[in-house]
């Protein structure tokens, strides 16, 4: 049976990267993904900025919206205080799959805890089931279509408290057009645009935070 390029990705992060190192992993996965088959991870310079985003905020409860491979939820994962932790949600069961063994060898599957279904499921789910009380900080990485309605749905479910941020990927390429109209004409929210670039292309790409004013 072939491999999918999910599989190939993390058999080269198995075999190049140091188990328990998540900077090895992080650095594996973008040298296959720059030098071999391009793939949606947020990418080595996005990544900074999200990076700088979680060092900001230490949340202590994050959520993740799109799983995919698992590049950003160890990114985000290798920053966390004792305590904190990242829910990250995947809809697709390949790549949760994929996801979770990425976790393990990078060592932070004790701070992750992957939600697998639709985020229009989970979200509802986070109070009562998984005992989420707000968030601290929210990165959306999912379908592009999905943003606005799951930002409102988060709202209307209360698991946005004043100071939660919300830090969107590729609010230029796909672009998330709805997203940017209601966070930037929503006196409840406060945003940032950080330009950058379309992970491994030189195409103009730029994130925004939203700040949640309460
Ligand atoms: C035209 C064009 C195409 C692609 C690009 C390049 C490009 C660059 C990027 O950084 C990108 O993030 C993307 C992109 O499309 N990302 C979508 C990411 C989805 C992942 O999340 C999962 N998922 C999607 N909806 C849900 C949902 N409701 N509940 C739970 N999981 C969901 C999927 O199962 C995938 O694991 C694309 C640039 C330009
Ligand atoms: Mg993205």
């Amino acid at each position: 049976m072939n491999q999918t390029k999910e599989q190939r990705i993390l058999n080269f992060v198995l075999q190049n990267a140091v188990r328990g190192d998540p900077c090895s992993v992080l650095d594996a996965i973008d040298k296959y993904c720059s030098e071999k088959e391009w793939a949606m991870n947020v990418g080595n310079e996005k990544g900074v900025i999200l990076d700088k985003t979680v060092e900001e905020v230490s949340p202590s409860v994050a959520l993740e919206l799109g799983t995919y491979c698992g590049y950003s939820g160890v990114r985000i994962a290798r920053l966390l205080k004792a305590g904190a932790r990242l829910l990250t949600v995947e809809f697709n069961p390949e790549f949760a799959a994929i996801a979770k063994q990425m976790f393990e060898f990078a060592g932070v599957q004790d701070k992750v805890r992957l939600l697998e279904g639709p985020s229009e499921e989970i979200i509802p789910q986070l109070k009562k089931k998984y005992e989420v009380d707000t968030l601290d900080f929210v990165f959306l990485d999912h379908w592009k279509d999905r943003y606005a309605p799951d930002t409102i749905l988060l709202q209307e479910c209360n698991l946005l408290r004043k100071g939660s941020v919300l830090l969107a990927d590729n609010v230029i390429i796909p672009g998330t057009p709805e997203f940017l109209n209601y966070v930037r004409n929503n006196s409840h929210f406060q945003c940032t645009n950080y330009p950058s670039h379309l992970e491994y292309m030189k195409a103009a790409d730029a994130m925004e935070k939203a700040v949640f004013l309460g």
